[in-house]
């Protein structure tokens, strides 16, 4: 399949448009990246807003057997909001988002696991293996995976109950290891049980399981991808596009961040503090960012380090 990059004035087609010489400069600029993460776990939150048409999806599949075939180990950790939304919205449930959470009733929950893991896992599930048997779908459940207490967070400065929310207390990777040791890439729905009633099921937000998987699994590498660029440090001026903040620069920044962004960079701060050494923010609707993210010397969209300081990414170039 071709790779097309548009933009404002050029359109320019890998196959047809790049010389030999080019392409092969194209393949070695990846050597030294190829050889950092030999091995290595990545963790890649994909969101419900980057996976806006099938043929993202099948891009987003194919990047996850490449990576799985140059010698990482991708763990996939999906969302799939606005699909639950639909759902819901089909159903006739009300859903409404505080502080960037669902509130989840326990009908609402219902329909949040039934999505999540029928629906938007069975889908990324089949993409990935419709190139081989690689892809094994799991939830927060599943072998006991995730642990969560229900979360109250503060609205107005209030601690508001919003329903069957939680946030992950204690991963036991166990089962992830033992997938990733066997060549396979997990796919993991963010539910989890409630640690105080076993029965009971807490719709966690992904960006926020994604973290705490990557901390526990030890992962190299936190990867978002979501609908925009990147972290803006003044939103929506799109000339504030921020290439690389220091997570304590990015802890001051939080409390302003709007509903949105704020779970995703609390989950990029959250990585880490749990010692993972970066954690990235791209834009998944661009056909397989996740490869320039990690195979160019540039890099795209924001990464977040445990080193102080911010640069801004003054030109943006895809
Ligand atoms: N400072 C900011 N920088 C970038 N995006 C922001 C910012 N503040 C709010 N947003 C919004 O957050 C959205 C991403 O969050 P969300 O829609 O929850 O994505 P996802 O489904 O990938 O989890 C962006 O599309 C943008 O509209
Ligand atoms: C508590 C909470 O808000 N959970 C999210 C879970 C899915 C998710 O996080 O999906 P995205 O990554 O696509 O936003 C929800 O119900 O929408």
């Amino acid at each position: 399949m071709a790779t097309e990059l548009k933009g404002p004035g050029f359109h320019f087609d890998v196959h047809t448009d790049l010389r030999a010489d080019q392409k092969a400069e194209v393949l070695i600029e990846a050597l030294p990246w190829l050889e950092e993460f030999a091995g290595q776990r990545i963790v890649v939150k994909y969101g419900g807003n980057a996976m806006i048409d099938e043929h993202l999806k099948q891009c987003f599949a194919e990047d996850m057997v490449f990576l799985r075939q140059v010698g990482l180990h991708p763990i996939v950790v999906h969302g799939g909001g606005p699909q639950i939304s639909q759902m819901l919205k089909a159903l006739g449930i009300k859903s409404e988002f505080k502080g960037g959470l669902r509130v989840t009733t326990p009908e609402a929950m219902d329909v949040v696991r039934m999505v999540l893991t029928g629906k938007v896992s069975r889908e990324l599930v089949g993409l990935i293996n419709a190139h081989g048997p690689l892809a094994v779908g799991l939830s927060g459940e599943d072998g006991g995976l995730f642990s969560a207490m229900q979360r109250k967070p503060v609205i107005d400065g209030k601690a508001t109950d919003i329903g069957l929310v939680g946030d992950v207390v204690s991963v036991d990777a166990s089962a992830v290891e033992d997938l990733v040791n066997a060549g396979r890439i997990p796919v993991v729905s963010s539910v989890a049980p409630n640690e105080d009633d076993a029965t009971e099921v807490l719709n966690v937000n992904a960006d926020s399981a994604a973290a705490a998987l990557a901390a526990a699994v030890g992962a190299h590498k936190l990867v978002i991808l979501t609908d925009v660029d990147g972290l803006y440090a003044d939103w929506p001026d799109r000339n504030s596009l921020i290439g690389r903040i220091g997570v304590e620069n990015l802890r001051d920044m939080l409390p302003d961040l709007e509903s949105g962004m704020r779970p995703k960079m609390e989950a990029c701060v959250r990585a880490i503090d749990g010692g993972v050494p970066q954690a990235h923010i791209i834009d998944g609707r661009k056909p397989h960012s996740i490869l320039n993210e990690i195979f160019t010397s540039a890099g795209i969209g924001t990464m977040v380090v445990p080193e102080d300081g911010i640069e801004m990414r003054s030109s943006y170039v895809y």
